[in-house]
């Protein structure tokens, strides 16, 4: 799978701005031919949570249709990111998944709010895993904070995900902490990390960039600059397959021990 990430800046708490970035931006990246596209967190509103309740997303609806309608226009599988999407029990930060030909085929909200930039205040945690299937692979889609617990990972692929799609707004303070994190997931699962991160600035951070692809043995196939950029590269699943017959983690995992 050819995966395109658009690592772009945010315009804090202006959806429409947003919208129509991303929309020249998926124009843009279509010149790549990818099979994929994967956007960064809370593309639409960026952490301006105080006024989410006005500016979040009633249940996603608009951003599912503008993804979709996209994602039919330039015939490929979008990871929209997360947004946030209200309705009447609260906010979440949910990432929406749509195969070529438009279809909703994945969902996941953020399990871990991440207290550091104040999410616990203003987002309800998702309560379910983000397994989805593209092009006949099974995927998982996480979100930025949810890389720190390996042991959420680790449910995704031991179901058998082979990619993990992660889409974040990660500070450039802890830049080092999202290089070790990625690289770690990726060779703990013997699986490819696709991480797409925002640039920019927003009142309370500056965020790293450094939108990467890992390969499953923890190879860093491609790495994003700081900046906005689009990053393309390549996954190979026959490599997914043959290390983890080399190396059989799954088959020597002793789970009965762990709790
Ligand atoms: N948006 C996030 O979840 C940020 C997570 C983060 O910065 C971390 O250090 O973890």
């Amino acid at each position: 799978m050819r995966i395109s990430l658009i690592q772009l800046d945010i315009a804090f708490g202006n959806p429409d701005m947003n919208y129509a970035t991303v929309a020249n931006k998926i124009r843009e990246s279509a010149d790549a031919a990818p099979d994929c596209i994967i956007l960064p967190e809370l593309w639409t509103t960026g952490y301006d949570l105080t006024r989410l309740e006005e500016i979040g997303d009633p249940d996603g609806e608009f951003t599912k249709e503008f993804i979709s309608s996209l994602a039919k226009q330039y015939n490929i599988n979008i990871v929209a990111g997360s947004v946030a999407s209200r309705n009447a029990s609260g906010v979440t930060n949910r990432m929406f998944v749509f195969n070529r030909s438009g279809e909703l085929v994945g969902e996941y909200s953020k399990l871990h709010l991440f207290q550091l930039m104040d999410e616990h205040l203003y987002l309800q945690p998702g309560d379910a895993k983000g397994l989805f299937q593209l092009e006949g692979i099974l995927c998982a889609g996480l979100i930025c904070y949810d890389i720190r617990f390996p042991e959420w990972v680790r449910t995704h692929t031991a179901q058998g995900a082979e990619i993990l799609f992660i889409s974040a707004e990660w500070p450039l303070s802890r830049l080092s902490h999202w290089r070790a994190l990625l690289i770690s997931r990726a060779i703990e699962n013997q699986c490819y990390v696709v991480a797409c991160n925002r640039a920019g600035s927003d009142p309370n951070n500056t965020f790293a960039g450094h939108s990467m692809i890992i390969d499953p043995w923890g190879e860093i196939l491609c790495e994003a600059s700081e900046g906005e950029e689009i990053l393309t590269g390549n996954t190979d699943l026959h490599k997914v397959r043959e290390i983890r017959a080399q190396i059989p983690i799954f088959a020597d995992r002793r789970p009965d021990l762990y709790d």
